[in-house]
């Protein structure tokens, strides 16, 4: 089932996202001591801070040290790179807690087999994929995966008609030519991304509007986004109205 919620201002986005992180952190911890989530790279660093971190009465419900944070998907630099999603993660959001907050435990990719050649690209996945969560031997799903909505439909770092979006073994899988750079990422793949418990994406600004339309338009797009929806997993759009101005869709509030 996909729900939409939408808002004028980026600060609502931000408050709501939290407010459903929170809410499904909270369900998790119920039944379990961790809560595992994946978190994107891209514009939702900026949410994450407004949401989790600006907002002092949200702030305050967060059990950041029963957190488990994986990455969606991770560019093939070092972590201290501009270009990495953990670094993103780190400033905007690890470096912002107050110094007295716990950490979440985050698990990033091996840094040290990140080389110039990208001869071990597929060991960087390999190892990304050892070290996801497991009941036993099995692979299990997150509680909670957020993504990002690219201008071309993409997500994680599965682009429109790439062969990826057709990888129906590995959970997670390298990419050696993304047409966003920079070009050498690991991904979630569908695989993996079909045993989580909920997805949400965050999209915002009318620069998304045109791509929301063909999401959620008549008939099938094949983007990388709608494929997402059309997984048997509840998701979630956090959207601004600007992002949904045309779109046919029903948006209410979280
Ligand atoms: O390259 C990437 O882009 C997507 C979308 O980013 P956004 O800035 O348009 O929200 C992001 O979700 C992904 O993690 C990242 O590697």
């Amino acid at each position: 089932m996909v729900k939409t919620y939408s808002y004028s201002d980026s600060q609502d986005v931000a408050e709501a996202v939290a407010k459903y992180i929170i809410q499904i952190q909270n369900e998790t911890l119920a039944h379990s001591d961790k809560f595992k989530i994946a978190i994107s790279g891209g514009s939702l660093g900026k949410v994450l801070q407004k949401g989790l971190i600006q907002s002092p009465e949200l702030a305050k419900q967060v059990k950041w040290h029963q957190w488990e944070v994986y990455f969606s998907d991770e560019r093939l630099v070092k972590l201290d790179h501009p270009d990495s999603n953990y670094g993103l993660f780190n400033q905007l959001v690890l470096q912002a807690l107050p110094s007295s907050a716990p950490r979440p435990n985050v698990v990033t990719i091996k840094e040290a087999l990140v080389n110039e050649t990208g001869s071990t690209d597929e060991e960087i996945a390999q190892d990304y994929e050892q070290r996801l969560p497991r009941d036993g031997l099995e692979l299990v799903g997150l509680d909670l995966v957020l993504l990002g909505c690219g201008p071309d439909g993409h997500t994680c770092s599965l682009f429109p008609d790439h062969n990826l979006l057709k990888e129906n073994e590995k959970f997670i899988a390298y990419i050696a030519d993304s047409p966003k750079p920079p070009p050498r990422r690991i991904t979630f793949t569908f695989p993996y991304l079909k045993k989580s418990k909920n997805i949400a994406f965050v999209a915002e600004g009318a620069g998304k509007a045109p791509v929301l339309k063909q999401i959620f338009g008549e008939g099938k797009s094949g983007l990388p986004c709608e494929l997402v929806n059309e997984l048997d997993v509840p998701v979630s759009w956090f959207v601004n109205d600007a992002a949904i101005d045309g779109v046919d869709v029903i948006a209410s509030k979280f």
